[in-house]
């Protein structure tokens, strides 16, 4: 693998993952000048100020012009307005490309604006936090960590092996999916559980005002990680079971099967059933951690 150094990387949507990805580039010199553009008059500022960019502006357009590389890193409702107004600004032989939660919604927002001669891209680095906003980001944020990307099958190879480099050298693996199978998986290992969490979080806060407060005071490491999982960005989540809609009401709907199940066995006293299915998880659990540590 050869690290591309671009000329002018352009990363629209400077918050958590946009000022990550800026922190690792300018680590590891992937970029001669990186400029950075978002609707956020005060993130694009901040931006600047913590000098993780060279440039910065509120105008999409702007930072796009002249870029060899751009990066998507706006919630995914955005995707078709900053397409459409980047979309005259790109230069021919540029490659747009995008880090979003959900790949078929991203296609069939972005494809449409794609001016001839433009390489998209899609792309998903499997790594976040609850946090948001360019103070939360930081380079150590990929290492280790698993990167999808989803070309199109008229995806120019160059430019999809250009990426996969890109998210190489900033310590990330590479594979590909289909876009509609990287959606289905990631509607059961991240869009399911954040609903999970969202959910029993509220329902925790909907109890009597003298139980909210226990819960509040006594919670434990369980309750906690909801916690964490539940203060996740309400925008970007809301655009990600916007736009992955099928994928997410399909596993909510065997969710929601399996967890009548339990109820039954809890109601019935049916022990073992429980047993079983603890003890299968446990295992799966072991084999997330020994696949981590592999
Ligand atoms: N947070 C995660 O764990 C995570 C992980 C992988 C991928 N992603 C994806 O990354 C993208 C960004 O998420 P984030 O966590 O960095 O969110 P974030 O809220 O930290 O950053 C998004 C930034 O985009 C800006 N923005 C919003 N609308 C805009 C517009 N129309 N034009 C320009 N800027 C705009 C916001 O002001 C903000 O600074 C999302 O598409 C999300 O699905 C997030
Ligand atoms: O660790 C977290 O806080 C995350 O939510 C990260 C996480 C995930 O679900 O694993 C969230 C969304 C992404 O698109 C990728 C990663």
């Amino acid at each position: 693998m050869t690290a591309p150094v671009f000329d002018r990387m352009a990363i629209i949507g400077i918050g958590l993952i946009g000022s990550s990805l800026a922190r690792a580039v300018r680590a590891e010199g992937l970029a001669r000048s990186i400029v950075c553009s978002d609707a956020n008059p005060e993130h694009a500022a901040r931006a600047k100020a913590l000098g993780i960019v060279d440039e910065a502006t509120t105008d999409p357009a702007e930072a796009a012009a002249g870029a060899d590389l751009v990066m998507l890193c706006v919630p995914i409702g955005a995707y078709g307005s900053v397409a459409a107004t980047i979309a005259p600004a790109l230069k021919p032989g540029a490659i747009l490309t995008d880090v979003g939660s959900v790949k078929q919604a991203v296609i069939e927002a972005v494809t449409p604006h794609l001016p001839e001669g433009v390489h998209f891209v899609p792309g998903h680095p499997l790594a976040g936090t609850e946090k948001s906003g360019p103070d939360s980001g930081f380079a150590a944020l990929f290492p280790g960590r698993w990167c999808i990307l989803t070309p199109l099958p008229g995806t120019d190879d160059t430019a999809t092996r250009t990426v996969a480099d890109l998210w190489r050298a900033c310590g990330m693996t590479v594979e590909r999916l289909e876009p509609d199978h990287h959606d289905r998986v990631l509607a059961i290992t991240s869009h399911l559980p954040h609903l999970i969490a969202y959910t029993i979080v509220g329902t925790a806060t909907d109890l009597e005002d003298h139980l909210r407060h226990e819960v509040i005071k006594y919670s434990a490491s369980g309750f906690r990680d909801f916690t964490r999982i539940a203060g996740s960005d309400p925008t970007m989540w809301r655009d990600v079971f916007l736009n992955n809609r099928e994928a997410v009401l399909d596993c909510l709907q065997r969710f929601t099967e399996d967890l009548t199940a339990l109820q039954r066995a809890i109601r019935r006293g049916e022990g073992d059933v429980l047993f079983d299915l603890f003890t299968r998880t446990r295992a799966i659990r072991k084999g997330v951690q020994d696949a981590r540590q592999a």
